[in-house]
């Protein structure tokens, strides 16, 4: 829930996406009183342009801008965008795509000067031709691309949060032709617009991009992916939820002054505050077991490489002390690596699981013991079948795994250092919080609370669904993550963690329902082998310092899980000394909203947001007010490329973060 105040509101601004319905809600207090929205969403998006145009040296007088406009209010925004492009002396083309326009809008753009060509036969818009036969429509759709491709600029505000499905008819056309149908934008991760091929324009879009699943971050069909997004009021889910994410490039809000209480966002993203929250800042009387102590049972003969970089990971991210457990090869090369590690069982606060041990699939799976201790460990977990009761209302003596005398087997049964390991016996909700990472989730309880914390990338994510009678492949994952990471939540009743450029993190909500957290902090640099290992060292050490509270917090699992990611991220940013995130905050346009009395007259004179003429608002007062956050030098290609990194180099950079984030 977001409350007052505007410091809070700003940061809530920047980290919280909130569904189209209640962006719709957030809107119509300021409808009501005759607040001019669409012409403040119009003087950010000129606004915009004209930094871009600036940033690429080009003349206002001698620039190209390409308007898409379609037949709602994002074309009006458009329109009255391009009017006031007008007036700084761009020259302006809008390609109307639907069989109307927005009237005001569209008569202030053709006041202002702006050339159109209608693309729709049975087009209504005034004084626009119409009823022309399909040779002419196929000759004008050629000439609107062709238009398209030679601008300096392009607009796309040919639909925004009205959007419904996949796009169809003439806007999909154009966006098959301009943009890309279907799949994921595909361009360096560095520089992105600087890198771009030098003739296409570049593309702003108003609002969403055309074509993109606003609420649910897919891309259902064909859409143009945008360099820039000038995104209206409030963030959209699709501006943090990958795939989406990815074709909004580097997104704008322009705000609206909207009042975020009481409304819940659809998705929260990471930042440096919400992770330093997670980590646990070390007391005067505190010794190497109250700092928390992270066990792991990971890497095995074939893989050993992952038992060091998960150990050496979890020494590194701010805890007391690791245990490793694991085969004896394995052990030496721990000890050599990190020689404060304590090999065998013991009291642990935290666990990491799975990460370099054989997966089912793998030939030697049947041979390794490290399977065998981590089923035997994990049978702890189990909470009963998937069911739609609350698995919390089940009976915590009906555990099977007690009846089988496995709790006596499981490592850290002799506990060295006092209490022993599973205090509270059989019930899982009182478990140890756990990460199980690769070889280890398929070997996942049917149903385990919310401080077991699974790290799949897509293909695990879709092998885990698979075995849990979803047929699923990794592409299918990765075409609409979020649903499946909240149907593996649903499902496993796990924190999921699914990795990415942007990771999600779907667990339990307080009040019930689920939370997203999305952490993009890292470049693209962090894709490299071993990257996962440091991330389940790190999610166990992170897991570890909460001082028991994650037994009793879902809340502060999908927190403290959120935070690793994040803090993973940052290591990689820092090692890599790239500028390149997976996800960037927006840009704060702001644009102050007309004094009450303006409103007022407007509203009187029946004039809601849809009939403002630009001219009513773009004196020069009202054009100098509209400041930003934004330098008027974009930056675009002065992100620093950085270069490439390996696992070591991430957590030798994991103290740095905890520093920098604590400080
Ligand atoms: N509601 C408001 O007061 C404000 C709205 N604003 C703008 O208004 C937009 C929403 O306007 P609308 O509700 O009119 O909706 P949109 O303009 O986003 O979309 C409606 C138009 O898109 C077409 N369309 C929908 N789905 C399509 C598909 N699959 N294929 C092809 N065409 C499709 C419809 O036929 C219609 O012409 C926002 O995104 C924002 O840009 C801003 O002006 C700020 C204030
Ligand atoms: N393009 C990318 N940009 C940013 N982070 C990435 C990218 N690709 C992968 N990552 C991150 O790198 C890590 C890779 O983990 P994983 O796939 O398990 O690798 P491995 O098994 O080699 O350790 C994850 O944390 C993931 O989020």
């Amino acid at each position: 829930m977001i409350h007052h105040g505007d410091s809070v509101r700003r940061r809530a601004l920047r980290h919280a996406a909130f569904d189209v319905a209640t962006v719709r809600a957030m809107e119509a207090p300021l409808l009501r009183s005759g607040v001019p929205l669409m012409s403040m969403a119009a003087a950010a998006a000129a606004r915009v342009v004209l930094a871009l145009l600036d940033d690429m040296d080009v003349d206002t007088h001698e620039a190209g801008v390409v308007l898409l406009a379609g037949a709602g209010d994002n074309g009006g925004d458009g329109l009255l965008a391009g009017a006031r492009l007008l007036g700084e002396g761009v020259a302006v083309t809008a390609v109307t795509v639907g069989r109307s326009a927005h009237a005001a809008a569209f008569s202030s753009f053709v006041r202002a000067g702006g050339s159109v060509l209608v693309l729709d036969q049975a087009s209504t818009i005034p004084g626009c031709a119409s009823g022309f036969g399909a040779g002419e429509a196929g000759e004008r759709l050629h000439t609107a691309i062709g238009l398209a491709q030679d601008a300096d600029v392009l607009i796309d505000a040919m639909t925004g949060i009205g959007v419904s499905g996949a796009l169809r008819g003439i806007p999909a056309a154009l966006a098959k032709a301009l943009g890309r149908d279907g799949g994921v934008p595909d361009r360096p991760a560095m520089g992105d617009a600087a890198h771009d091929d030098d003739d296409a324009p570049l593309v702003v879009a108003m609002d969403t991009p055309s074509g993109i699943g606003v609420d649910d971050g897919t891309l259902p069909g064909p859409y143009i992916p945008a360099d820039m997004t000038v995104m209206c009021g409030a963030l959209k889910p699709c501006a943090m939820l990958p795939p989406a994410a990815y074709a909004c490039g580097t997104v704008y809000l322009a705000d609206f002054g909207f009042d975020l209480h009481g409304h819940d966002p659809a998705v929260r993203a990471m930042d440096g505050a919400l992770a330093a929250r997670s980590l646990r800042l070390p007391r005067l009387q505190d010794a190497k077991y109250s700092r928390g102590v992270t066990g792991l049972i990971t890497g095995s003969t074939r893989y050993p490489g992952a038992g060091v970089l998960t150990t050496d990971a979890a020494a590194h991210a701010n805890i007391g002390m690791v245990r490793y457990m694991g085969p004896s090869r394995v052990q030496d090369m721990v000890l050599t690596r990190v020689p404060e590690a304590v090999l065998g069982k013991g009291r642990v606060e935290s666990w990491v699981v799975g990460s370099g041990v054989p997966s089912a699939q793998d030939p030697q799976a049947h041979a390794d013991t490290q399977r065998e201790i981590i089923t035997a460990l994990l049978a702890h977990y189990d909470v009963g079948e998937y069911s739609t009761d609350d698995p919390r209302d089940a009976d915590p003596n009906d555990d099977d795994a007690d009846d089988a005398g496995l709790h006596d087997e499981v490592p850290g049964g002799d506990a060295e250092d006092g209490d022993a390991p599973f205090a509270n016996g059989s019930a899982g909700y009182a478990m140890p919080p756990i990460c199980v990472d690769a070889g280890a989730l398929d070997i996942l309880p049917s149903r385990v609370p919310p401080q077991v914390v699974i790290t799949p990338h897509a293909g695990e994510l879709a092998a885990l669904l698979s075995l849990r009678g979803e047929a699923l492949s990794a592409a299918d994952v990765l075409a609409d993550p979020w649903s499946w990471a909240k149907r593996a939540h649903e499902i496993t009743g796990a924190t999921v963690v699914l990795k990415g450029a942007i990771t999600l993190v779907v667990g339990d909500h307080e009040d019930g329902g689920v939370v997203t957290l999305v952490s993009g902090a890292a470049p693209a640099w962090l894709g490299t082998a071993g990257a996962g290992d440091v991330l389940a060292g790190t999610m166990g050490a992170l897991l570890a310092q909460q001082d028991g509270e994650l037994q009793e917090d879902a809340d502060a699992c999908v927190e403290a899980a959120a935070a690793a990611c994040y803090i993973h991220g940052r290591a990689a940013a820092l090692a890599s000394g790239s500028g390149q995130r997976g996800w960037s905050e927006p840009t704060i346009v702001r644009i102050p909203v007309p004094a009450p009395a303006m409103n007022a007259a407007l509203s009187d004179a029946g004039l809601g947001v849809g009939a403002v003429d630009i001219d009513d608002l773009s004196d020069d007062d009202a054009v100098d007010a509209v400041g930003s956050d934004m330098d008027d030098d974009l930056g675009m290609d002065e992100v620093p490329v950085g270069h490439p990194i390996v696992a070591h180099d991430l957590i030798a950079a994991l103290p740095r973060v905890v520093s920098g984030l604590l400080g």
